[in-house]
């Protein structure tokens, strides 16, 4: 049964790619106004999951549902990837920064809205000249892209092209062009990856901010202070298996993770976790 807090439940996702299983019988819930951190060393298949989740890829095996507040459900194996952003209102960001650089950044943002827009148009040309919903529509994007610009601290940058932003702030207006669409759900792959501290505590604040109001967030992130920091949830995969779920603290402290972390073998990891366990104990004593 899924609670009513759930917003994603993944359930014994698989993903073949030839002869190399990525992901095999993977299961994991993200609840309702959480950050849900997705960590594991690399290759661990932490994109792979995204790209199911985000209908990039369609998994060999596997269920993954998503539980809007409304009560409505969505099988997101069974959606086209544009349904998955439209109706069931999952967003991503990538780990390359996908921007329309040669457009502005006020404009990266109104393209992210096209989609409503088109609607109100009644996909018509009249629609888009006359229409005085599409006219209101149009108010309302420039509004709502106008809201991210402030909360992404971008404001002053809104007539520049987005290439020519630095790195950290292109990648917060990534994060602003998810969220001009209304997502209750914003995948993030590596929101910090090659950000200095300033800019890591300035995502730390946003990306917490955005779950305060209501849209649960799910990361996947290198960076164990950001990880740490502003998680409620951390998943960790290795080998495409889950080895670990739970607090941040749980799963800082869990042999398991530390083994997959320091790269030991599997018969080394009772040595591991019988250290740590040492090591806990003397904290303890
Ligand atoms: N399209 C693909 N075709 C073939 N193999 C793939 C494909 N995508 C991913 N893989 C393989 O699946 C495994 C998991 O890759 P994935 O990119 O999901 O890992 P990751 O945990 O995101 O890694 P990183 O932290 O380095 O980004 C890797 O062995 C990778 O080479």
């Amino acid at each position: 049964m899924t609670s009513k807090d759930t917003i994603l439940k993944v359930e014994h996702l698989s993903m073949r790619f030839g002869g190399l299983m990525a992901i095999n019988d993977f299961s994991f819930e993200a609840k309702r106004g959480e950050i849900t951190a997705l960590i594991g060393p690399n290759g661990a298949g932490k994109t792979t999951v995204f790209n199911c989740i985000t209908g990039f890829y369609k998994p060999t095996m596997g269920m993954i549902s998503l539980h809007q507040k409304s009560g409505k459900e969505y099988l997101l194996e069974r959606l086209p990837d544009f349904m998955i952003t439209r109706e069931a209102k999952v967003a991503r960001t990538f780990q390359n920064i996908r921007l329309f650089s040669g457009l502005t950044v006020l404009e990266n943002l109104l393209v992210a809205q096209h989609n409503k827009l088109m609607k109100a148009s009644g996909y018509t040309i009249l629609g888009l000249l006359g229409s005085p919903l599409y006219k209101r529509e149009a108010k309302k994007a420039i509004e709502t892209a106008a809201h991210w610009l402030e909360r992404a601290d971008l404001i002053d940058r809104a007539d520049d092209p987005a290439g020519d932003l630095p790195y950290g702030a292109q990648r917060r207006l990534e994060i602003a062009r998810a969220m001009c669409t209304g997502p209750e759900l914003l995948c993030l792959d590596e929101p910090a990856a090659g950000l200095n501290p300033k800019e890591s505590l300035a995502l730390n604040t946003l990306l917490r901010s955005i779950r305060d109001e209501g849209t649960s967030l799910l990361l996947i992130e290198h960076d164990m202070s950001v990880v740490m920091e502003i998680s409620d949830h951390v998943v960790v995969l290795e080998y495409g298996q889950k080895i670990s779920d739970g607090t941040p603290d749980h799963v800082k402290n869990d042999p398991k993770v530390i083994a997959a972390y320091l790269g030991v073998d599997d018969e080394e990891v009772t040595e591991v976790i019988a250290e740590v366990e040492s090591l806990d104990g003397g904290a303890k004593a």
